[in-house]
């Protein structure tokens, strides 16, 4: 394995790392089910699959759909939160916690238990105190976060697709039992409807697995945006990526962990991220998903990635 690693610096070599791991993985394309909760998610084409890393440098290494759009989704979450621990600083955790949450990620068991006060920024709760955060400090928090994914894939085409948005606000009767569950605890200071709404929009931001891999290269270059300026504090980027490991693959995490070792965060579009410290950012992205929502080829390509080159955390 370390002979493998100590190779992999060359282009070549990653180049076909991921044309060997498409062709690994290629009988789990298709399979698993797509996000029928959001109807707009379920008429997509459960055949694509892409991968790409992007380097810490911004070289950008793909294979299959990866220049693809599709919907972030959950993926989302990651950004978001990020724009709003470098807005708030500490105090954020007083709202949002950074425990791992047996419960799927939209379940309002454990938010009633815990007063309202989400387990992480990665459960449906906890993005909601994100967005809601980043509205309290820009009066939007889907404006901030498409330039910030805009300026960091240096892709300025990178918008809301207002169907799945749509789709998905016709369908948010548990999302909004979450924000209401929340406000009832005070841990909203804005509107319900306008939270959610942004909530919904950040959501159904479309990006390729290209612009997801370069917008989340802050987390292996210590919180430095891609222009140098620095968004977060080095201890904060790491924060983030402990918080990912822990909770970024819902109920399926520590299952993750065994199979691949890396801080990663799924959405039901059928994207994963996944942070290699040191080296760059994958992303991942297959429509079919697990019974926790993560993409079922996505997960295994990131598996077969991870043993290829011995590229883990542990
Ligand atoms: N895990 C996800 O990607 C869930 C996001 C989706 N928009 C929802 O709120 O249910």
């Amino acid at each position: 394995m370390r002979e493998v690693m100590s190779h992999l610096d060359a282009a070549a070599d990653l180049e076909q790392v991921l044309y060997d791991v498409h062709r690994e993985i290629q009988p789990l394309i298709g399979q698993g089910q797509l996000a029928d909760y959001i109807p707009a998610l379920s008429a997509v084409d459960p055949q694509q699959f892409g991968l790409a890393l992007a380097t810490t440098s911004g070289e950008v290494h793909g294979i299959g759909d990866y220049q693809l759009p599709f919907s972030i989704q959950s993926l989302s979450k990651v950004y978001a939160f990020a724009l709003a621990l470098a807005a708030d600083g500490e105090t954020i955790w007083e709202r949002v916690g950074h425990e791992a949450s047996t419960h799927p990620f939209n379940s309002l068991l454990q938010l009633e238990h815990d007063h309202g006060i989400p387990r992480n920024p990665f459960l449906n709760a906890g993005a909601l105190v994100s967005v809601d955060r980043l509205m309290s400090r820009h009066g939007s928090a889907v404006q901030p976060l498409r330039e910030f994914l805009r300026a960091e894939s240096g892709n300025h085409n990178i918008d809301v697709e207002k169907s799945v948005a749509e789709s998905e606000r016709a369908h948010c009767d548990r999302n909004a039992s979450l924000a209401h569950l929340m406000a009832s605890y005070g841990n909203l200071d804005n509107p319900v409807p306008n939270v959610l709404d942004n909530y919904i929009e950040q959501c159904a931001l479309t990006m390729s697995c290209h612009d997801l891999a370069l917008a989340a290269r802050f987390l292996v270059r210590g919180g430095v945006r891609a222009d140098g300026t620095r968004l977060l504090s080095t201890d904060n980027a790491k924060r983030i990526n402990a918080t990912m490991l822990v909770c970024g693959m819902y109920d399926q995490a520590g299952a993750f962990a065994f199979r691949v070792g890396l801080p990663a965060k799924s959405g039901v579009g059928g994207g994963v991220l996944a942070v290699v410290p040191n080296r760059g950012v994958l992303c991942v992205w297959s429509p079919g998903l697990d019974r926790s929502g993560n993409s079922v080829a996505g997960v295994a390509a990131l598996e077969a990635f991870s043993l290829a080159t011995g590229w883990s955390v542990f």
